[in-house]
């Protein structure tokens, strides 16, 4: 069946990194509205899957909502400790989440590797925690304004994702999210030509390591400065299969604009 797969059976994944904003209460009050404006506008949750990064300390209230309404809305953890308990002061585990019923987990996002020092190999032992735990990791890679000037913007996210993918248990599912630096927060998004470029280079590594199979079923996302008025050029990409949006999923009505621009899906 491997050559029945194509790029147009990925459903597409839009994926709000709320980093560290909003409460328990707030986050309440957030997906609760998001629910609603996406049955208005009548999305077609098949065509695009939506997923929303809250804090820790709002999962639980995330959870209890979504599982109360059945809400069609998925949710992860913004990071993960590699150790599954012990002695890891202020550290969460993936047993914890995936009690809490996330079914992502943002790995090595480039403000981790920047503000706690996370390298590679933290990174894989992460990856893999996911899967030990049965979450899937959003694997983030990226270069740096100085990376791209140094060595062209492939090179990085490249070896970032090849040492990632040594902690990636063989049959579970991954998404990578290609996420220049320079871009995130900055307003000053890649073009679609560059992330369509990185994101192809990043399914030649999973191919190489994982297997095309792999490959053909990941999904790639691209994050940096992501907006309504920007992710239609992204999504037209083969190799892009979705955002991961930082401060426009703060943002109600901009957020579900970019979830209901929608991929044609198994067209
Ligand atoms: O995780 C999300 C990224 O860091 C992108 O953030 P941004 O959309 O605010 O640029």
């Amino acid at each position: 069946m491997a050559d029945m797969i194509s790029q147009n059976q990925r459903v597409p994944l839009i994926a709000g990194n709320w980093k560290m904003n909003l409460d328990h209460l707030q986050s309440i009050a957030f997906v609760q509205k998001l629910a609603w404006t996406l049955k208005d506008a009548r999305h077609d949750f098949a065509t695009a899957e939506v997923a929303v990064f809250p804090p820790f300390t709002d999962l639980r209230s995330v959870q209890t909502l979504v599982n109360a309404d059945d809400l069609p809305i998925a949710f992860g953890g913004q990071d993960l400790s590699a150790h599954d308990s012990g002695a890891y002061t202020g550290e969460i585990s993936g047993a914890f989440l995936k009690a809490l019923d996330t079914k992502y987990v943002i790995v090595g996002h480039s403000e981790r590797r920047q503000y706690h020092g996370e390298t590679d190999a933290d990174i894989a032992a992460k990856v893999a925690a996911a899967h030990r735990h049965g979450i899937v990791p959003i694997i983030c890679v990226g270069e740096t304004a100085e990376d791209l000037e140094q060595h062209g913007p492939s090179a990085v996210p490249v070896a970032q994702l090849r040492v990632a993918l040594e902690g990636a248990a063989t049959g579970s599912d991954i998404v990578v999210a290609y996420e220049p630096v320079w871009a995130i927060g900055s307003g000053l998004a890649a073009t679609s030509e560059q992330a369509q470029q990185v994101c192809a280079a990043l399914r030649g590594v999973v191919a190489e390591v994982l297997g095309d199979d792999v490959a053909e079923a990941t999904r790639i996302l691209y994050g940096g400065s992501v907006k309504a008025s920007n992710i239609a050029g992204f999504m037209r990409e083969a190799d892009v299969d979705g955002a991961l949006v930082g401060g426009a999923s703060l943002l109600l009505e901009e957020f579900a604009s970019i979830v209901r621009f929608q991929k044609h899906v198994g067209t």
